[in-house]
C-alpha cells in the first residue's frame, strides 16, 4: 500500500514538473533515489507490516534429549552439569551476591554433540529451548542483524512466560558468523552492530528477570571469535567437545543401536577400535548404514559384515562408478600393499584391512587397527608412522621403477610428523624455537629425518618383493585381503 502511494507521489511530480517545462531527467532521478530509499526502508522492517513478525529463524521446541543420551564426553557432560548448579540453585547464587551464569561456548569439530548438549542442558533445567544459527543474522541491510538479536531475546522470554517456565536456554549455532573479530574492515560493519546488539542483550540480563535466560554458543572456529564475547559476564564459560575416543565411540555406538536388531557376531567394541577419528555423526551414520545394508542383504539382524561394509562406505564415501584402468590398479596395490608391510613391521598385527577399491578422494587404503588412543607420542611411534607413510612410494619405487602423484598426501604428512619431532625437541638440533629456526635449517632436518627412514623402509620392502607380488595378485584378484590373511602370509614368507 506505501509502495503504490509512493509510486502514485513520484509519478505526479513528474508529469508536474513535465508541464512546468523542466527538465525531467533530474525529476526520474530523484524518483529513483526515492524508491531505493523506500526498499532500504522497507527491508529494515521500517516500512511494512511484515517485519514485525518475530526472529523467523529461530526454533523453538521442547527437548526430549538427556545428557544419557549423550555418549562419552564426561568431561563436557561434567562441566556443564557443574555449571547448571548455578542456574537450578538460583537462590543461593542470588543471596551469595554470586554473577549468574549468562553464556556457556560449546567448542568443537562438527558433529561431536554440540547441538545435543544444549538440548541436554535445556531439559536439564527445565527450560523452553530456542535454536538459532549465526548465519540467520547475516543480512546486507545495516542493522537487521541487530533487530534479529533484539528479537530473538523478545522471543526466548514470550515462549518461557507462555509455557510458566523460568529458564530459557537460546542455543547459537556457529555464532562465529556473527561473533567474528570486529572492525577488521568496513563491510563488517553490519556484523559489527549485530555483535554489539549480542554483548548488550547479554549484558543487560540480571538476576533478578523474571525469566532467566542461558545462551549456548557452539563453534568450531574459536580462535576467531572476537575477544569480547569471551568476556566475565558473557560467555565465560567454555567446554570443548572433542572426538570421542574409543570408549565414547562404544557408548555412542551402543546409543544408536538400541533400537536396533544385532546380531551375535557384532562387537561393538571392536567397532569402537575400527573407528578411530569418527565424530558421534560419523557414528550415528554408520549405525544407521550397517541397518540399511542388512536390509538390502534381506537379514532380519544386522550383521558384523554389514557393519564392516558401513564403515568403508562412511570412511571413504561412496564407490566411485569409475573403475581405474588395469595397471593404475596395480600400481595402487602396490603401493597399498608398502604401507601395509612396513605398519606390519613397525607394529605388528596393526593392519586391519588392505583395499584397492577406489572410493572418494583416496584410491586405495590400508585400514589400522588402531591401539588405544594416546595422548603422548614418543620418538619412535612418530619414526614409525613417517615410515609407513612414505612406504607407498617407496614400494612403486623399488617394483615398477618410479614413484607416482599418488604419493603427493603421504609426503606431506610425513613432512608434518618431522616438523612434530623437530619442534618437539627431539631431533638432532636439539631444542629449537619456531621463531629462532631459519626455515632452510628445518628442511635440511626434515631430510634428514625422512632419509633415514627411506633406508629402513627400502630394507623392508626389498626383503618381502615375494610377499608383495603375491599379495598384489590377490587384491587384484579381490579387491581386499583382511589383515589376518595379510599376516598369515608375511609368517610363511
Ligand atoms: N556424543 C554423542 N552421543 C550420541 N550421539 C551423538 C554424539 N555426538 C553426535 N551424535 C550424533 O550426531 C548427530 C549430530 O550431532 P550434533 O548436531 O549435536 O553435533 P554438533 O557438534 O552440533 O555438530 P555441528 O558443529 O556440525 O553443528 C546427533 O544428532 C547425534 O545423532
Ligand atoms: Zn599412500
Amino acid at each position: 500500500m506505501v509502495k503504490e502511494i509512493s509510486l502514485g507521489v513520484g509519478i505526479a511530480v513528474v508529469i508536474f514538473l513535465a508541464f512546468r517545462g523542466i527538465n525531467l531527467f533530474p525529476a526520474l532521478i530523484l524518483v529513483g533515489i526515492g524508491y531505493f530509499l523506500f526498499n532500504i526502508f522497507k527491508n529494515q522492517g521500517l516500512g511494512t507490516k511484515k517485519s514485525f513478525n518475530t526472529h523467523q529463524g529461530a526454533e523453538e521446541s521442547f527437548s526430549d534429549v538427556t545428557f544419557e543420551d549423550i555418549g562419552g564426553q564426561e568431561t563436557a557432560k561434567n562441566e556443564l552439569l557443574e555449571a547448571l548448579e548455578f542456574v537450578r540453585d538460583i537462590n543461593k547464587v542470588k543471596s551469595l551476591g554470586i554473577r549468574p551464569l549468562k553464556g556457556i561456548m560449546l567448542s568443537g569439530p562438527p558433529g561431536t554433540g554440540k547441538t545435543l548438549m544444549a538440548k541436554a542442558v535445556a531439559r536439564h533445567i527445565d527450560s523452553v529451548f530456542i535454536s538459532t544459527s549465526g548465519s540467520e543474522f547475516v543480512e546486507m541491510y545495516a542493522g537487521v542483524g541487530a533487530k534479529r538479536v533484539r528479537e530473538l531475546f523478545e522471543k526466548a522470554k514470550d515462549s518461557a512466560h507462555k509455557k510458566n517456565k523460568t529458564n530459557a536456554v537460546i542455543f547459537i549455532d556457529e555464532i562465529e558468523i556473527l561473533g567474528g573479530k570486529r572492525g577488521q574492515n568496513s563491510s563488517h560493519l553490519e556484523y559489527d552492530q549485530t555483535l554489539n546488539q549480542l554483548l548488550v542483550e547479554l549484558d543487560g540480563m540480571s538476576i533478578d528477570d523474571e525469566i532467566n535466560i542461558l545462551v549456548i554458543g557452539a563453534t568450531n572456529r574459536i580462535d576467531i571469535l572476537d575477544k569480547a564475547i569471551l568476556r566475565p559476564g558473557r560467555f565465560d564459560r567454555i567446554v570443548k567437545v572433542d572426538l570421542p575416543d574409543k570408549d565414547g565411540r562404544h557408548k555412542i555406538l551402543e546409543i544408536h543401536t538400541r533400537d536396533k536388531p544385532l546380531a551375535e557376531d557384532v562387537d561393538l567394541e571392536q567397532i569402537a577400535k575400527e573407528t578411530f577419528r569418527f565424530s558421534g555423526a560419523h557414528l550415528e551414520s554408520l549405525a544407521n548404514e550397517a541397518a540399511i545394508m542388512a536390509m538390502r542383504a534381506n537379514s532380519k539382524e544386522i550383521k558384523s559384515s554389514h557393519f564392516k561394509e558401513a564403515i568403508d562406505k562412511v570412511m571413504m564415501g561412496e564407490k566411485l562408478n569409475r573403475r581405474p584402468r588395469q595397471e593404475e590398479l596395480e600400481r595402487i596395490a602396490y603401493h597399498e600393499t608398502g604401507h601395509a608391510l612396513v605398519a606390519e613391521f613397525v607394529k605388528p598385527g596393526s593392519v586391519s584391512t588392505i583395499n584397492i577399491t577406489s572410493r572418494g578422494k583416496a584410491l586405495g587404503y590400508v585400514r589400522h587397527n588402531p591401539e588405544d588412543d594416546h595422548y603422548l607420542q614418543t620418538l619412535n611411534y612418530l619414526k614409525g608412522q613417517i615410515a609407513i607413510c612414505i612406504a607407498g612410494a617407496i614400494a612403486e619405487e623399488i617394483i615398477l621403477g618410479n614413484r607416482s602423484t599418488g604419493a603427493a598426501n603421504d609426503f606431506e604428512k610425513a613432512t608434518e610428523l618431522a616438523k612434530k619431532i623437530i619442534f618437539a625437541g627431539m631431533s638432532d638440533l636439539g631444542v629449537v624455537s619456531k621463531d629462532h629456526l631459519a626455515p632452510n635449517k628445518v628442511q635440511e632436518e626434515i631430510n634428514k629425518i625422512i632419509t633415514a627412514e627411506e633406508e629402513r623402509v627400502n630394507q623392508w620392502i626389498s626383503s618381502k618383493q615375494d610377499l608383495i607380488l603375491e599379495v598384489v595378485a590377490r587384491l587384484l584378484e579381490e579387491e581386499s585381503i583382511t589383515g589376518e590373511e595379510f599376516r598369515k602370509k608375511l609368517q610363511i614368507k
